[in-house]
């Protein structure tokens, strides 16, 4: 097909002609969609909306239907700005937020039980060095870690509290399909639509949870994320949206029980919860503060799961607060436990076992075997972002890249070892995603697939799809 124009109003005043040709990437065509509102182009930053006359969103992508003048569609260019002062919501998530602080800050307590066994120990001849040394840089953690420096810019950051958007019918359809436009909503629209997951797993109903409160934790959770390339809010949007759209395709929400659905719902929304961008080797080989804090056990999932729940022990913030005491404890153990599998370090051994589960029969009835479900389908959707239509995957993996780059290049400039694939001397987008989809995504999915139904159509066929588009970019 030969390019075409696509006539459109920006604003509802301005009006522009775009030129659109099929073999333009979804990049390209964001970026002449911004050149005609004026805007400049940053994929992470600018929200395009573009809606047909009669109220109804065109998803901007390779087959934009073509138009007349007479048919223009409205672009609308939305910014997530974050506008100084606050509403009467804010508060209560800044309170929230310094919860997060004053927790992490708790390590600053044990100094003086620290200095106190060191007084004891050197009058018996023992050197406390070491354990000063470990609550000394726990002390220093607490003022760099970025939760927390965050929490004294929040002020600034928040954003007045917007309406609940009218999702139509056919929107909320959508979510509950791995096909979904993912880069169609702002920020505040994706709590909404979170909000909503909830809605319809009738989780709301049951464990009575605060329309209010839903509202403040998702909002504190928002400010919690960093505005990484890759590992950020939206990110967190995409995971928690495609274990919902996995759940209906593969109709698994009908066994899983309204705890597990809760479950799940959480992990996902806190399972990337103030990633600072470089990942656990970096963690490690340079000994940060939270390398130090966690033994170098998972130290991030350990630390987006700390996080998570350092934001529902506020009152103003917790979700789960009218859960029973048994409820409650469940559910912490199974989100942690949903939060650490993501650790890929630990893949090998997840599937592992997950495998000699599912060739034996998986079954239901055992305790164990369903929380290796649970675990799994949040690992699935982890690592979706390939499962999606080429144009809503691909702006992920420059994201990714870009995160990884940045990685290496800190790493080679400190002199700590650096992986090859994230070196941009070695990576390109194709070899990133041959090797990640084959190796990575089809096992993983292939092996999910043989416990839950109906996954080879909606999920594992994108995949295949996006492997031979990589493979071909490879030549
Ligand atoms: N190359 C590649 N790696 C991915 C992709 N999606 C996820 N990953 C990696 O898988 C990891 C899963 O956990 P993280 O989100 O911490 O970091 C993620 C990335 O390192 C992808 O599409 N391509
Ligand atoms: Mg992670
Ligand atoms: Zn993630």
């Amino acid at each position: 097909m030969d390019s075409y124009s696509v006539y459109i109003s920006v604003e509802g005043k301005l009006n522009e002609t775009v030129r659109i040709a099929p073999s333009l990437s979804i990049q390209e065509i964001r970026s002449v969609f911004c050149a005609a509102a004026d805007v400049s182009y940053e994929t992470r930053d600018v929200v395009l909306k573009l809606y047909r006359p009669d109220g109804i969103l065109v998803p901007i992508g390779p087959h934009i239907p073509p138009n007349s003048p007479e048919t223009r569609y409205i672009l609308q260019v939305k910014q997530d700005k974050y506008l100084p002062g606050a509403s009467s919501e804010v508060k209560p998530v800044i309170d929230a937020l310094d919860a997060v602080s004053a927790l992490l800050g708790d390590a600053l307590k044990l100094k003086d039980k620290v200095d106190k066994l060191k007084r004891h120990a050197h009058a018996g001849g023992f050197d406390g060095a070491v354990g000063t040394a470990s609550v000394e840089s726990a002390a220093h953690a607490s003022k760099n870690i970025p939760a927390i420096r965050r929490v004294q810019q929040v002020g600034l950051r928040l954003e007045e509290t917007v309406p609940k958007p009218d999702f139509s019918d056919e929107v909320k359809e959508n979510l509950k399909h791995p096909t979904f436009d993912i880069w169609q909503w702002q920020e505040h629209e994706m709590a909404y639509l979170l909000e909503h997951m909830f809605v319809e797993f009738g989780l709301i109903e049951l464990y009575k949870i605060d329309e209010t409160k839903m509202r403040r934790f998702l909002q504190c959770v928002r400010c919690s994320y960093n505005n990484n390339p890759f590992h950020n809010f939206r990110h967190c949007f995409c995971v928690t949206q495609m274990m919902y759209g996995l759940l209906h395709v593969t109709g698994v929400h009908e066994k899983l029980t309204p705890l597990e659905k809760l479950v799940l719902l959480v992990a996902c929304i806190g399972h990337d919860l103030d990633h600072p961008g470089f990942n656990n080797a970096y963690q490690i080989n340079a000994s940060t503060e939270l390398s130090i804090i966690y033994n170098d056990i998972s130290p991030l999932e350990n630390h987006h799961a700390a996080v998570l729940f350092t934001i529902l022990k506020s009152d103003e913030t917790n979700i789960l607060s009218n859960l029973s005491n048994s409820e409650y404890k469940e559910a912490r153990k199974q989100i942690i436990n949903c939060i650490l599998a993501t650790d890929m370090a630990r893949h090998g051994e997840l599937m592992a076992k997950f495998k000699g589960y599912a060739e034996a029969g998986f079954n239901y009835e055992d305790p164990a075997q369903r929380t290796l479900l649970i675990q799994m389908i949040v690992k699935c959707a982890d690592i979706s972002n390939e499962v999606r239509p080429q144009h809503v995957s691909e702006p992920w993996v420059d994201s990714l890249l870009e995160e990884f780059f940045t990685q290496s290049d800190r790493e080679k400039a400190e002199g700590l070892p650096w992986a090859p694939f994230m070196d941009r001397q070695k990576v390109t987008k194709a070899s990133a995603q041959v090797g990640f989809i084959g190796f990575v995504m089809i096992p993983l999915f292939e092996l999910v697939s043989k416990v839950l139904p109906n996954m080879e159509e909606p999920v594992i066929q994108p995949i295949r799809r996006a492997l031979d588009y990589y493979k071909s970019m490879t030549g």
